[in-house]
């Protein structure tokens, strides 16, 4: 682990080093409670554990570790644990360092069976953390991506587009959102199975990633309908955008196994404006898009905001 050790006495930062380093760990040193929570400022994430002296000059391990915990956010990756260090071990001393935020306690003389037996726990709480952390990390990918495509889902896309917005707002920003929907769809399920079907929304998805601008966002927002939020974008470039999405899937056939199939898309966009929330503003392409379908497909339209 790498240990932060906040000591004033020489020979007490000595011997715990020299304690730490038997077992295998990387220690740092600082000398008071305002140096810890200043290292911590610059550098919170590269530490394991915090050793803290309960008494020091300036500011003491107390009040350390009460700015240290307020630090800390809701994120369990956020939580360092803290070891507190005194030379009385009474009730009281105990009790004040676990409310400040401390994990555990050790009295001085320190004892190397006891350090290593404490360092133990902590690793074994620290490993228990990261795991959570990972499977946390995991479970929000599987929340906002489609399995099928992997691009973000209805809910990421729109948690963006509200992103956006807010931007627009704030910077008064041009923004657009399109809707784009893959013609006769179920066509392609009717005949060929659904298997290509699946294969054929993978490639698309795939081609609509490769032509998207840098900070622009598409996700997967139904079965075969993807939505488009094209930030710093106006409504004429925004058509311009749509029908270079619309010729990405339309200019060559997707293959399949053996099958080539000729594809055309269609999409309705619209600009953002701020008296429209983010459902409106998708339900406004959306209107576009059923008119593109009625005016026969494979074609961009616009629709200005109400
Ligand atoms: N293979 C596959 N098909 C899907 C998936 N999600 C939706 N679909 C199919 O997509 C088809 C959509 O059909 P429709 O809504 O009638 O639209 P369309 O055939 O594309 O016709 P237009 O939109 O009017 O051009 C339906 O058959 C759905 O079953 C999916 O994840 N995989």
């Amino acid at each position: 682990m790498k240990i932060l050790i906040a000591e004033d006495t020489l020979s007490d930062r000595m011997l715990l080093r020299f304690h730490l380093a038997k077992l295998g760990h990387q220690v740092s040193e600082v000398q008071n409670g305002e140096e810890l929570v200043n290292t911590l400022k610059d550098s919170y994430y590269d530490w394991d554990l915090l050793i803290v002296d309960l008494n020091m000059p300036i500011k003491s391990g107390e009040e350390a570790a009460r700015e240290i915990r307020a630090l800390q956010t809701d994120s369990p990756e956020d939580w360092i644990p803290i070891i507190f260090l005194s030379g009385s071990g009474t009730d009281e001393d105990i009790q004040r360092c676990i409310e400040a935020g401390a994990d555990d306690y050790l009295i001085k003389p320190i004892q190397h069976k006891v350090l290593a037996a404490k360092l133990l726990a902590m690793a074994r709480i620290a490993n228990m953390r990261n795991r959570l952390v990972s499977m946390n990390k995991r479970l929000e990918a599987l929340s906002t991506t489609d399995y099928l495509t992997e691009l973000p889902n209805r809910r990421a896309f729109e948690i963006s587009l509200t992103d956006e917005m807010a931007k627009a707002a704030r910077y008064e920003q041009a923004l657009s959102v399109a809707v784009l929907d893959i013609d006769h769809f179920k066509r392609i399920n009717d005949e060929y199975g659904h298997d290509v079907g699946d294969e054929v929304l993978r490639q698309v998805s795939a081609r609509l990633k490769s032509s998207l601008r840098k900070g622009d966002v598409i996700g997967r927002i139904g079965g075969e309908e993807f939505g488009l939020c094209l930030s710093h974008t106006s409504a004429e470039d925004a058509v311009n955008a749509c029908e270079r999405y619309r010729k990405a899937i339309s200019g060559a056939p997707i293959i399949c196994g053996e099958h080539k199939l000729n594809l055309t898309v269609s999409l309705g966009v619209t600009a953002y404006c701020d008296n429209l929330g983010q459902l409106e503003l998708i339900k406004l392409a959306d209107k576009a898009l059923y008119e593109a379908k009625a005016k026969g497909r494979n074609r961009t339209i616009y629709r200005e905001c109400e």
